[in-house]
């Protein structure tokens, strides 16, 4: 009995894993009620059900609208004809309105009375995914305030930086360190030198304008603040207002030379990204001016003017125009 047709089918039928058999032209030759339900349920049945369907010009018609699944598949399958034998997998997003939704497409080649084969599964792999995407925010999120870490700054920053030279758009960012926090930490205990690191982030979270502005916790009590296609007379308006948030939190640091509450310095700078510079230039140039605002008494914005979009290196010599207590 377990020989029979009806018993096999049976069997494949009651799989999760939507399959489907195409010959070597495309022709879908066989797929399992898996397969039908899934069609079923998507909207993305044929009114005459799978017979005489070409699963290959399904993935071509995907492809030409740009599809990401499409080309892949298409690809991939095309490889695997060509080898004539192994496996081809892939991994994709299928999204719907409401709902987060990952497959992992498996094909195989086999042979059946000389006439070549390949077994095609889609298998439901989005608990897997949100478990590594859970794990992937965690990584990128700083442990004691919450906001993103020095790792999603990079990510974002190279990202960012890749961008702005495609479009030729101004990129600055802005380095903000807590004035004289040691002495926080020193006169009122690591924990609340911890709680002020969490209020500063809020000032951050509290304070970002458009969604293309990036924050995160660059180390110890640094932030790093990104503006997309600004120059610093853009924002510069922006980070004053950060500082000020910031000092009016009225976070008591008694034995800072600087005032009774917590206060803190920043250095803004803005480049034109070009091909051959690297992200850090943008992040030393900020650093630098950082340095100054810390030399010329704390508590201040040092920032630059854009270089010129033309300019062909960074610029080191443009000279600061603000830098205010
Ligand atoms: N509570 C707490 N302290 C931290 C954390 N990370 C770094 N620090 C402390 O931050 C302090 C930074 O001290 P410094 O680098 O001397 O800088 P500063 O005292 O802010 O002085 P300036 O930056 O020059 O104004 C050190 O005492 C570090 O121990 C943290 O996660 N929590």
């Amino acid at each position: 009995m377990i020989d029979s047709y009806g018993f096999l089918k049976l069997t494949i039928d009651s799989l999760s894993e939507q399959i489907v058999v195409m010959d070597s032209t495309g022709l879908i030759r066989f797929v399992n009620q898996a397969w039908v339900d899934f069609g079923l349920e998507n909207g993305c049945m044929t009114p005459v059900g799978w017979d005489g369907v070409n699963y290959l010009r399904v993935c071509e018609a995907a492809a030409a609208t740009g599809d990401g699944f499409g080309v892949s598949a298409l690809h991939g399958i095309r490889r695997l004809m060509a080898d004539g034998c192994g496996t081809f997998t892939l991994e994709y997003p299928c999204h719907g309105p409401n709902v987060f939704r990952w497959f992992m497409m498996t094909v195989k080649h086999f042979k059946h009375l000389d006439e070549n084969f390949y077994l095609v599964t889609h298998r439901d792999i989005t608990k897997r995914k949100q478990a590594e995407e859970a794990v992937s925010q965690l990584a990128r999120l700083d442990g004691l305030t919450n906001i993103p870490n020095r790792r999603a700054f990079n990510d974002f920053l190279d990202s960012e930086w890749s961008r702005s030279i495609r479009q030729g758009q101004p990129l600055s960012l802005a380095l903000i360190d807590i004035d004289h926090f040691k002495l926080v930490n020193d006169t009122y205990g690591h924990q609340r030198g911890d709680e002020c690191l969490e209020r500063v982030a809020e000032v951050l979270r509290a304070h970002r304008k458009r969604p293309s502005d990036f924050f995160a916790r660059y180390g110890g009590e640094e932030f790093v603040y990104v503006f997309g296609g600004s120059t610093s007379e853009d924002v510069h308006l922006v980070v004053q207002q950060l500082l000020s948030g910031i000092r009016e939190l009225a976070l008591p640091n008694v034995k800072s030379p600087v005032g009774r509450f917590v206060t803190a310095s920043a250095g803004l700078a803005t480049l034109y990204p070009k091909a051959g510079w690297k992200p850090n230039a943008l992040i030393e140039a900020a650093d630098a001016l950082l340095y100054e605002a810390k030399s010329l008494g704390r508590n201040q914005l040092a920032w630059r003017a854009a270089n010129h979009p033309h300019a062909e290196t960074p610029p080191k010599a443009n000279l600061p125009i603000d830098a205010r207590p």
